[in-house]
């Protein structure tokens, strides 16, 4: 998650539209820094969850479809997991990797009970069958398997899920550079870890490596908070429900500036509690500190705030790759 984090850092510090504010970082570092409000996973109560690998499996194929539900504004994450939920309680069998690939548009519907096609429709059934087919191709069929052969290191898990999975390879082209989001391959990092406690399949050693998930609510809420600012232009085209063209110049910046703003969140509350803990390797004769604070649990909170309020004005792109 390295890329992550330099390519977003060196877009906040090239960025016209969008910009890092460090007074905002200061005052929500500062409102953190005795205790960062804990959110538990599935708050909601809409998640599978039976503490094996179907759970895994849920997961995956849920992450694989968690973006942009703006376009029909009665549909919400909230109905992608209950659904999915739903639909994997009534038959276990509805995610082996052989019926992934046979999904069609209005099989997912009925899965989800949507009287109408799904935002992005063909792009989610598209992906299920992506799904299905690479597990199937080089994991057995299971996403356990995947999660299994990366050692409970999360960066591992990140790196294999984007070299198989192409349609979970969130990455952007800003003229001449390459900036790296991996918005969902992130998030199902983030999930296993929070559903199983940091035990079995989600118990990860380098979970301080994850950033925050460049969606389109954490953003909206990190300009509330006034810890990024927008030109007037782009919180013109906010404001007003327009369009924002996938890959375009503010697109980017506002995911990459949310990214590299919570990281420095992190650093500001490391800087006022300390809460850097280090090490001495002996082998190597030196001394290593790594952070408490993690960019998931803020990201989680941030969101959890953001999706309570029915006010906030959000970016609109049509897009898969995030
Ligand atoms: N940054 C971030 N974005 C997240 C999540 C989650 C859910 N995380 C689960 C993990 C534990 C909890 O129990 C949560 O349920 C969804 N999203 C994204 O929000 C977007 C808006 O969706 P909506 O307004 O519904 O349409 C959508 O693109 C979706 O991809 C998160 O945690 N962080």
């Amino acid at each position: 998650m390295e890329e992550v984090r330099a390519t977003s850092a060196w877009v906040a510090s090239h960025s016209s539209h969008v910009t890092v504010d460090s007074s905002g970082i200061e005052k929500v570092a500062e409102r953190m820094k005795d205790s960062i409000p804990k959110v538990e996973w599935d708050f909601e109560g809409i998640h599978y969850f039976d503490n094996g690998p179907l759970t895994v499996q849920y997961l995956f194929v849920l992450d694989a479809l968690n973006f942009c539900f703006w376009p029909d504004n009665e549909m919400s994450y909230d109905h992608l997991a209950a659904g999915l939920k739903e639909a994997l309680q009534n038959d276990k069998s509805a995610f082996d990797a052989d019926r992934l690939q046979k999904y069609t548009g209005p099989d997912l519907r009925k899965m989800l009970r949507w009287p109408r096609p799904l935002p992005l429709e063909d792009e989610r059934v598209r992906l299920m069958h992506e799904v299905g087919f690479e597990l199937e191709r080089s994991f057995d069929g299971k996403a356990s398997k995947l999660v299994e052969s990366c050692e409970k290191s999360a960066a591992k898990l990140v790196a294999l899920i984007t070299s198989h999975f192409p349609g979970k390879l969130m990455q952007y082209l800003k003229p001449s550079h390459q900036v790296f989001l991996y918005k969902r391959a992130q998030i199902f990092a983030a999930d296993l870890w929070g559903a199983f406690k940091g035990q079995g399949y989600g118990e990860f050693n380098d979970i301080e490596s994850v950033t925050m998930f460049a969606d389109y609510i954490v953003p909206a809420v990190l300009e509330q908070l006034g810890v990024l600012k927008f030109s007037p232009s782009l919180s013109n085209i906010i404001d007003s429900n327009r369009e924002i063209s996938s890959g375009s110049e503010e697109e980017v910046e506002l995911r990459a500036c949310s990214v590299h703003a919570v990281e420095e969140i992190r650093e500001q509350i490391h800087r006022k509690t300390g809460k850097q803990v280090e090490f001495y390797c002996f082998m190597l004769r030196y001394y290593f500190s790594y952070a408490r604070v993690l960019s998931v649990e803020l990201d989680l909170w941030l969101w959890a705030f953001g999706v309570k309020c029915s006010s906030l004005q959000h970016h609109r792109t049509l897009s898969i790759y995030y």
